[in-house]
């Protein structure tokens, strides 16, 4: 896992380096100041962090400054149903589709069965882009043609997981921000449906933030916290960046679960995040 960190992170790594070339026991504010200004940790947080600390730092007080980021509650919400039913929303471009390809990869992986529904009904080529991924990875899909009702895909996904006995239904939702009225009631529309094919779906509703944005994405994630209420996020693209420390922006701004990172453009390459490895592996880049 640490590996896999490492090598994710590594273009932040290098831009670490640019500040602390050789790795020490300590380091001054003025270093870790501009190390999190390097990785893209946003300014007022990185000014808050530093307020706590002394001149030197050591690693066990770099850890504990950065780990205290990570305060949200609720670091895992799985639930029993079945189906099981997600919601994946975000801009376009952010890697919605792909995501959803490594979740329904991850999923097939545990030995579940996983529906697709493709949700994303403003555009042909998000439909289609994601039928590619069902048939690559040789699971149903279910998808209308374009400007049809996203709702109803919901319904047909939800109701088939139902009656095949299928565990995962995975739902793409469309991303079009510059109508951003239509599509917030083109989501809640999509999540009332869900809630009344089903009792209490959906089960979770998941943000993709593209991590190449840096702390730039955090506006996004607002705007769509306060359209439909997130439950967690997940990050992509975290392995083409130097801006690796977004994620602690990101954690800080919005309080809401981190749950996998993007490493690659493959089904395979998403990882759970956990908190201690990522900070872990920052730190690992400037102390002995
Ligand atoms: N390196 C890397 N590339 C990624 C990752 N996730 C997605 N991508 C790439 O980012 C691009 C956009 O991803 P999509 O999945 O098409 O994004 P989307 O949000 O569905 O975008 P639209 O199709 O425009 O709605 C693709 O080229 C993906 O291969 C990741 O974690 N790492």
């Amino acid at each position: 896992m640490f590996n896999i960190l490492k090598k994710v992170f590594g273009k932040t790594g290098d831009a670490i380096k640019e500040v602390v070339p050789e790795k020490k026991k300590e380091i001054t504010k003025d270093e870790f100041e501009d190390i999190l200004l390097e990785a893209d940790v946003n300014y007022e947080l990185v000014e808050r962090l530093l307020e706590a600390l002394p001149e030197k730092i050591n690693r066990i007080q770099a850890f504990n400054s950065l780990i205290s980021v990570f305060q949200y509650k609720a670091d895992w919400k799985e639930s029993d149903n079945k189906p099981y039913i997600e919601m994946i929303i975000g801009v376009n471009g952010a890697g919605k589709t792909t995501t959803i390809a490594k979740l329904a990869y991850r999923y097939k992986e545990m030995g579940h069965d996983v529906i697709l529904g493709a949700g994303d009904t403003f555009r042909a080529a998000a439909i289609e882009q994601l039928s590619r991924w069902a048939e690559k990875l040789n699971i149903p899909i279910i998808a209308t043609q374009q400007g049809h009702d996203p709702s109803a895909v919901v319904y047909d996904s939800i109701e088939s997981a139902k009656a095949k006995g299928i565990d995962n239904v995975i739902i793409d939702t469309a991303g079009r921000l510059h109508t951003q009225t239509n599509l917030s009631e083109e989501l809640k529309k999509m999540i009332r449906v869900a809630g009344k094919a089903m009792e209490g779906a959906p089960h979770r509703k998941m943000l993709i933030l593209d991590g190449t944005q840096g702390s730039s994405s955090i506006n996004q994630a607002k705007a769509f916290n306060e359209m439909v209420g997130v439950d967690g996020i997940i990050i992509t693209k975290l392995d083409g960046t130097a801006k690796g420390g977004s994620v602690l922006s990101i954690a800080d701004e919005l309080q809401m679960p981190i749950f996998y990172i993007g490493t690659g453009e493959q089904p395979k390459d998403l990882i759970r995040f956990k908190a201690n490895e990522y900070v872990n592996t920052i730190l690992d880049e400037i102390f002995i």
